[in-house]
């Protein structure tokens, strides 16, 4: 805020009276006082003094609204921190993430960051866990009303014929979004169509969204039959929620990272045999999800990818279709061969959150900071690390249950039992 100091006093002042007294709505304290940061402690005095609470934790932040407001955040009033620790050194040998990583971890959970890091100890001491990116497209399904089974048809067909014309309109909108294909699907008189783009170094949803949305103007423009765009979004996409669709067909990065744990590593860190890793991964995320009905055979992979979406600036409520996921184990001579399938993670190194401060030197951390050469490379880099560490997190989880240690673990270090390992 430039300026002088004594008159910004005033004008915060008179916005922080205007609101309390009703005369002003909070999100009109930025144009009002010019000035996004001005505008953030405006509505952050006023709160505290409708609320009678105080919120000084909250305004006490390096971020710069200026740089924010208009493009990650409305009405802000200040920022929440979230402590970040760090598992590693974690050997990854994935086709664009290759060599020894530090991870960082944004969680409030007690027992998680040590959780992982003995995962990375046993993963790394066994040689590291190979990843591989077996596909990439970020998705976008609009659904269109026709008025009946034949003109849906009809539909269907002229869209496939039309696709290079499609591709043409859907491209224009972007530099680095293409169009890979449109999975058309159909109930009743209702059509979606589930474009699919890469995105290169974006996760990729309003990328997604705009081109989508040139395409779906083009569609009806020229369409010579009737059809009507219902919404942009008809969840076959699928975005933010658990869905089938996206198990089967992808969306985002679909990764998968293996490793074999040696038999003395598995004894020695990890405190279990592999036989007994193997017998839980069984009785736990194949028989217990199953009867429980989960539309995911994991034990915690939400708990990796959150941790590691809140610190590397991620769309959060992606969590739910990128955390769904399988756990696969056999014992192969002795050792544990373990891999984790993650059809469905949704993960930019531009973009979105990826451009805050904190967030960028998280990716930095991993050499995975903003566009990659050639684009596309760092997101997928990004996604191999991931993979590479929610196997880690999941192979110590099952070791843990196998030892029975996970209410000791949370004990200690969940309830304050051990404040240092000394
Ligand atoms: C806590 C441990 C790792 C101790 O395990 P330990 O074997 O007693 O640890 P240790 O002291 O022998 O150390 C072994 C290694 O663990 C790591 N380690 C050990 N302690 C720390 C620490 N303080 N900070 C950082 N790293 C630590 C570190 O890598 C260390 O090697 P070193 O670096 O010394 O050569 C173990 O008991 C454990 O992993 N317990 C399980 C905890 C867990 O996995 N929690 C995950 C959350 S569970 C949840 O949220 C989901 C759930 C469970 O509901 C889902 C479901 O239904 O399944
Ligand atoms: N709109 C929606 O429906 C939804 C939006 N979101 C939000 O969308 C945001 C993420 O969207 P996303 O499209 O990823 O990000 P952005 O909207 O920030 O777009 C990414 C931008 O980066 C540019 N870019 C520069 N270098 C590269 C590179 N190497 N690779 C790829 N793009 C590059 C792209 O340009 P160009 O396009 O010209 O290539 C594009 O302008 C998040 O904030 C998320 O919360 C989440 C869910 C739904």
């Amino acid at each position: 805020m430039a300026g002088d100091s004594g008159s910004w006093n005033e004008k915060i002042e008179e916005v922080v009276k205007g609101i309390v007294e009703g005369r002003i709505r909070l999100h009109e304290a930025d144009r009002i006082l010019g000035n996004a940061n001005a505008a953030a402690l405006a509505r952050r005095l006023a709160l505290e003094r409708m609320l009678g609470v105080g919120l000084s934790s909250i305004g006490s932040t390096i971020l710069d609204f200026e740089e924010i407001v208009g493009r990650n955040i409305e009405n802000p009033i200040g920022a929440v921190q979230v402590p970040v620790g760090v598992a590693g050194p974690l050997r990854v040998n994935g086709e664009y993430a290759r060599g020894d990583f530090y991870v960082p971890l944004a969680t409030t959970e007690g027992a998680l960051v040590a959780s992982i890091n003995r995962g990375a100890k046993a993963v790394t001491l066994s040689g590291g866990a190979r990843a591989r990116v077996i596909h990439d497209g970020m998705t976008r399904a609009p659904a269109f009303w026709t008025p009946g089974i034949d003109e849906a048809v009809r539909f269907v067909r002229w869209v496939r014929e039309r696709i290079e014309d499609i591709r043409r309109e859907a491209e224009s909108t972007t530099r680095h979004g293409r169009l890979i294909e449109v999975q058309p699907f159909i109930a009743g008189n209702i059509v979606w169509l589930r474009f699919v783009y890469s995105t290169a170094d974006a996760m990729g949803m309003n990328m997604a969204t705009i081109a989508t949305d040139r395409a779906a103007e083009w569609i009806l423009k020229n369409y010579p039959g009737t059809a009507r765009l219902v919404a942009i979004s008809g969840n076959m996409c699928t975005d933010k929620k658990p869905a089938m669709i996206n198990m089967l067909l992808g969306r985002g990065k679909t990764v998968v990272a293996e490793a074999v744990i040696k038999r003395d590593v598995a004894l020695k860190v990890l405190k279990a045999a592999p036989e007994d890793i193997d017998a839980v991964n069984r009785v736990k995320n194949l028989l217990g999800s199953a009867r429980a009905g989960s539309m995911s055979y994991n034990a915690h992979f939400a708990n990796i990818i959150a941790a590691i979406f809140i610190a590397t600036g991620q769309d959060v409520a992606q969590v739910v279709e990128s955390s769904m996921g399988y756990t696969w184990t056999e014992v192969r001579d002795g050792d544990l061969y373990i891999s984790v399938t993650l059809p469905s993670l949704e993960v930019g190194t531009v973009g979105g959150g990826t451009r805050l401060p904190t967030q960028r030197e998280a990716l930095a951390m991993l050499g995975a900071a903003g566009g990659g050469d050639p684009p596309g490379t760092n997101a997928r880099k990004l996604a191999e690390i991931i993979a590479a560490t929610v196997l880690a997190g999941e192979l110590n989880l099952l070791a843990a249950l196998a030892a029975n240690e996970l209410a000791r673990a949370h004990r200690l270090l969940g309830r304050g039992g051990a404040r240092s390992r000394g």
